[in-house]
Parts: C-alpha cells; sequence; structure tokens
C-alpha cells in the first residue's frame, strides 16, 4: 500500500503537470460547478456543458450545487457531491453567498459558472466576495489556469492566464463544451445556514413555455431581423422553424421594433447560439448579432442587399426577398 507521503507527493508532482500553484491543504480541492436553475428538477443542457467543462480545470473531483427548492433528479455524470441549497429565493446575491458558503466550508477551490444571464449576474458577485480576478466566457481551455475567451465582441480571441492560486472564479460559454451525459441523482447533501439576501424580495418566476426547442441549445435555428418589417410577418419564418424542428430567433432590431419577444434576441446583448444549422433571414450581420451565432455549424443568409455583412460569415448566401425565399423553402422542405 502507498504510504500518504507518497500519495500526496505523486499528487503534488500531478498538480505541478497540470501548472497550478500546490498549495498542500488545496491538493484535495475539488472543482463547484454552480448549477443553472433546474428544469423540471433535471441539471439544464447548459449547465451539463459546464460540468464537461469543469473536468478540465485540473482537480480530480467536481462538485454541484444546486440552490432552489427541490434538489436535482438528474444530475450531469462525473459528478462527485451534489451540494444543494433549499432556498426559494434565487436572487443573485442569495446564490452568491451559498456559493461563498460552500466554498468557505466543503473545500471546492474552483467555482465554475456558465455565461447565461444567470451566470453573468452570480459569478462576477461571487469573484468579489471571495476576493479574486474572474475570468469569464471561457471558449477554451489551454491549460488548468490558461483560457481563451472572445474579446471585443468577439472580433478578438483573448489568452488569460490566472494568476490566483488559492481560489479561482470562472465562466464558461455552454455553446464551446460538449454537454455531459445526464444520470440519476443518488445522494444529495443538503447546505443550510446561507444567509438569503433580504433587501430585495423574490416574487417567483414567469417560464416561458413553448413547444419549440430552446434558443441556446438547438440544433437548427431560423432568425428574422427588421427585414421582415412588422410581427404580423413573423409567422413566416415560424413556419419554416416548425417544418424544421427548429428554434426561432431574431436581431435586436427586430425586437426592438416589437416584432418578437425579447427572448428570442441573439446577439452580444441577447443569447450565444452555435447550432448545427442558423438561418439568418432580413438580417444584415452587425457585429454585435454576428458575436452571437458566428460560431454556428452552417450559416444560410437571406438578404436582398447583396453587399449585407452577413454574406461574409454565410456559408449559403440567398440574394433573393425573404417573402419570396422563405414561403418557397417551407413548401419545398
Ligand atoms: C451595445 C450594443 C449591443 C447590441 N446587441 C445586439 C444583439 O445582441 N443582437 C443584435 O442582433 N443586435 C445587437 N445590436 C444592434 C446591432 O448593432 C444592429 O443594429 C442590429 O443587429 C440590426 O438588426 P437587423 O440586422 O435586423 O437590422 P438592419 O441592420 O436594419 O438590417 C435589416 C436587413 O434586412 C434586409 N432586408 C430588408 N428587406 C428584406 C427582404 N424583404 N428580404 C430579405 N432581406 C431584407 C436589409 O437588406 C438589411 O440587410 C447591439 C448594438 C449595440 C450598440
Amino acid at each position: 500500500m502507498l504510504s500518504r507521503a507518497t500519495v500526496v507527493s505523486a499528487k503534488r508532482a500531478l498538480w505541478n503537470t497540470r501548472q497550478l500553484t500546490p498549495a498542500s491543504h488545496r491538493i484535495w480541492a475539488s472543482t463547484l460547478v454552480v448549477s443553472e436553475p433546474l428544469v423540471d428538477g433535471a441539471t439544464p443542457a447548459a449547465t451539463l456543458s459546464t460540468a464537461t467543462a469543469a473536468q478540465k480545470l485540473g482537480n480530480e473531483t467536481v462538485d454541484l450545487l444546486v440552490v432552489g427548492e427541490t434538489a436535482p433528479t438528474h444530475i450531469p455524470a462525473g459528478i462527485t457531491k451534489v451540494y444543494h441549497v433549499p432556498l426559494s429565493n434565487r436572487l443573485s446575491e442569495t446564490v452568491a453567498n451559498a456559493i461563498e458558503t460552500v466554498v468557505k466550508t466543503k473545500d471546492c477551490n474552483i467555482v465554475v459558472g456558465t455565461s447565461t444571464k444567470f451566470g453573468s449576474t452570480v459569478i462576477p458577485r461571487v469573484a468579489a466576495q471571495l476576493d479574486v480576478s474572474p475570468v469569464t466566457d471561457i471558449l477554451e481551455i489551454e491549460a488548468p489556469n490558461t483560457f481563451i475567451r472572445p474579446m471585443y465582441a468577439g472580433n478578438v480571441l483573448g489568452k488569460v492566464v490566472s494568476k490566483e492560486a488559492e481560489k479561482k472564479v470562472l465562466s464558461v460559454r455552454p455553446t464551446s463544451f460538449e454537454k455531459a451525459e445526464l444520470v440519476d441523482c443518488t445522494a444529495v447533501e443538503t447546505v443550510d445556514g446561507v444567509a438569503a439576501f433580504d433587501k430585495a424580495e423574490w416574487v417567483g418566476e414567469s417560464v416561458s413555455k413553448s413547444d419549440r426547442p430552446d434558443l441556446g441549445s438547438a440544433t437548427i435555428v431560423v432568425s428574422g431581423g427588421r427585414g421582415i418589417k412588422s410581427g404580423e410577418n413573423f409567422p413566416i419564418l415560424e413556419a419554416l422553424a416548425d417544418k424544421l424542428g427548429a428554434a426561432v430567433g431574431a436581431s435586436r432590431a427586430a425586437v426592438d421594433a416589437g416584432f418578437c419577444p425579447n427572448d428570442w434576441q441573439v446577439g452580444q446583448t441577447g443569447k450565444v447560439v452555435a447550432p448545427d444549422l442558423y438561418i439568418a433571414a432580413g438580417i444584415s450581420g452587425a457585429i454585435q448579432h454576428l458575436s452571437g451565432m458566428k460560431d454556428s455549424k452552417v450559416i444560410v443568409a437571406i438578404n436582398t442587399d447583396p453587399e449585407a455583412p452577413i454574406f461574409q460569415v454565410a456559408d449559403y448566401g440567398l440574394n433573393q426577398d425573404l417573402f419570396t425565399a422563405v414561403p418557397e423553402l417551407t413548401e419545398k422542405l
């Protein structure tokens, strides 16, 4: 049998190879994945991707933190421990307090969330509370302390080397990592004593229901822009989306004009998507829109302006009136 000293020195060698600064009391620490709010008791797709990223951060174990009334029924594969904070108040201040409590009591030295709206409000707070510089919106993990992230609305990819030796607080872009498998959750440790933020009241949430796939994780997205001209014309795109089993997206101009709901917005200030197929109809291709969809595998653009910038990123460009092209496409399909 190996002595404890041998095991520690083997682990220290492993730690060094992974380019993390060793601190003897942290050798055994775990990475804590912060779950997005559960969907019908299961971990949402975005967190499945975050769990995959967490496995690349150098620690041997990965734990999961869920804040919400109910514990998860299904979790990502590869999770060692599930911590559940049974609070209905899911304000970002409360979630940040929950993470701080777990980090300080459970020996987790890396916190990793998702760069969604939820994660983007929680992760910077946690970083401030733990006095750590966060690295956000990570696209690639080169080494446990070296990350690739977008800068200048995605025009540049920056390499960030974290100098934080004791703790790290990170968020990853879910579309950049494969989803971990979903497995049954067999054991949960309840964490009590988390201070709920009491300067604001959690009234509840209203989740929009749709039969279409979730925009953030759909494999096909059909998006409309100002070129659709009115909300009454959006069903033209919705018919195509339904034929393809796709989610419907939009540019900010279409959202701001009231043509469609704002949770359809794709782009820098909307959702980031990377489907197998992205169809952009009547969208010019402003940089703020491209930063939310340019990682799509195949991009199809339909636009009457042959000079529209969207054609520069499109794999297939159709220089045609969308009111003719889209119904024809739907019919042919
Ligand atoms: C800080 C900031 C954040 C932003 N965030 C986002 C964001 O998250 N997402 C986003 O989308 N934008 C965002 N924007 C706005 C962005 O700059 C653009 O204004 C917006 O994307 C333009 O939307 P659009 O392409 O639908 O409209 P337009 O630029 O007006 O383009 C409409 C296109 O439709 C074409 N067209 C017109 N009629 C037809 C037809 N019949 N058939 C086919 N084509 C037709 C036109 O040729 C044109 O190319 C942001 C801007 C700022 C400053």
